[in-house]
């Protein structure tokens, strides 16, 4: 089913008329993590698209906005559009949802050098819904209240003459009906995040997420660093996994490398959660009780902190332990770039014997997400670094459901 071998076939395939085209892009300031969220959304209501009897939903293509201009990252020297392919495995995405990339997309509407969008929706909240209480699902085309600039995913080619502002209170499937509604053949949601999941951590939910693996050669990157700095291979920690995530089943026999995995998400944390993250102090004191405990004397480090202040907690951490952080080659660097090294470290991360987070970073929710999917026990993956003098709030145990 669907499977074209040439990409002149695919384009060809994608451009029959019966085929509709939903974009949607984030709010620009969101990191990439929960833009994996957002996807997730739409990913979902993509798949409810291609399984209804409607002919006018039933043909729809999620198109994948390129990674491009994130705040977070580092470019040199110009910003590029990264496709989902260089991140992510494709054909998995593609076995859960009718995803294409932007460029499957340019090549089905034959119009590469002026894409015009039929209809734009910037989708925003209702003005009202915290002082009338309404939390009913409802949309509504109101008045645009914030002055957006559409960006069009950083592309000089694409414009629209019809852009709306959506009023929206809901989750992402409710969208079906604006699509039934609409006569467009390709359509743009801005601001997709204010659109909301279906159910959240039901079987859906989870297929979904277990269809996004990485790319292949990212894992297998994070595979050859784990063998040989930190004694670990899947046949080793029981991690080994189904080639197809439709194949696997539920298992909650993961044992993990012999290492404790740490993500402390600093930077813009530092001063935006000052209250919430922890002086290096208090870290290298929770690393250190974590490690005795667990007999274990190796911590991996996944950190967006600067060299000085890893550098602090390396000469704090008591010489009996070995601190290990990912340093990427090169050749990684000029492929993959900052998106990639984390989710190398990410990777690396989900094999631990044992893993702490930073409170609220969806950038640790995506490793607890990865560790249900390996099948860790609940104790070893719900865990957050305490705060200095704030109490130990947990994250919350969102169990995996086959
Ligand atoms: C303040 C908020 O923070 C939220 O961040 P949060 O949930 O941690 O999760 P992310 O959005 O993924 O984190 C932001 C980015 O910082 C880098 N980063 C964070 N931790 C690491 C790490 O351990 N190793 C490496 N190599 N890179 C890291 C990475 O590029 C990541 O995508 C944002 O999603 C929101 O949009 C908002 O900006």
């Amino acid at each position: 089913e669907e499977v074209c071998l040439s990409d002149s076939q695919c384009a060809q395939d994608l451009s029959t008329t019966k085929n509709r085209f939903l974009l949607y892009d984030v709010n620009p300031p969101e990191g990439f993590n929960l833009r994996r969220d957002v996807y997730m959304r739409f990913a979902i209501l993509a798949h409810k698209l291609k399984l209804s009897k409607n002919e006018k939903l039933k043909h729809f293509r999620l198109v994948l906005p390129p990674w491009s201009h994130l705040y977070h990252w580092t470019y040199n020297p110009n910003p590029e559009q990264m496709p989902w392919g260089l991140f992510f495995d494709l054909e998995s995405l593609k076995s859960f949802a009718p995803v294409i990339e932007m460029h499957e997309f340019f090549n089905a509407i034959d119009r590469k050098y002026s894409v015009v969008i039929d209809e734009v929706y910037i989708l925003q909240h209702f003005k009202d819904m915290f002082e009338t209480g309404n939390f009913e699902d409802r949309m509504k085309i109101e008045e645009c209240r914030a002055k957006s600039h559409l960006i069009y995913f950083f592309y000089n080619n694409i414009t629209s003459k019809n852009v709306k502002c959506l009023s929206y209170h809901g989750p992402a499937t409710k969208l079906s009906e604006l699509l039934d509604k609409s006569p467009a053949k390709i359509i743009l949601l801005h601001h997709a995040e204010v659109a909301l999941h279906h159910m959240f951590g039901d079987k859906l939910y989870w297929q979904c997420r277990r269809s996004m693996r990485f790319n292949k050669e990212l894992r297998s990157i994070a595979a050859d660093f784990r063998q040989q700095f930190l004694n670990s291979s899947d046949d080793l920690d029981g991690t080994i996994l189904p080639n197809r995530w439709q194949d696997e089943k539920p298992h909650r026999n993961a044992v993990g490398g012999p290492y404790l995995g740490v993500h402390l998400r600093r930077k813009d944390f530092l001063t935006g959660r000052a209250n919430q993250v922890p002086s290096v102090e208090n870290i290298v004191q929770q690393i250190s009780e974590k490690l005795k405990k667990l007999s274990l004397s190796t911590v991996f480090v996944a950190t967006d902190a600067s060299d000085e202040e890893y550098g602090d907690i390396i000469r704090k951490i008591p010489p009996e332990y070995k601190t290990i952080r990912y340093t990427p080659s090169e050749k990684v660097k000029t492929k993959y770039k900052d998106g990639g090294i984390a989710i190398i470290e990410q990777i690396i991360c989900s094999h631990a014997r044992h893993f702490i987070g930073t409170q609220e970073s969806t950038f640790s929710f995506r490793i607890q997400e990865e560790r249900e999917i390996f099948g860790f026990p609940i104790k070893s993956t719900f865990n957050s670094f305490c705060r200095e003098h704030n109490g130990c709030p947990q994250p919350s145990v969102w169990k995996i459901v086959y």
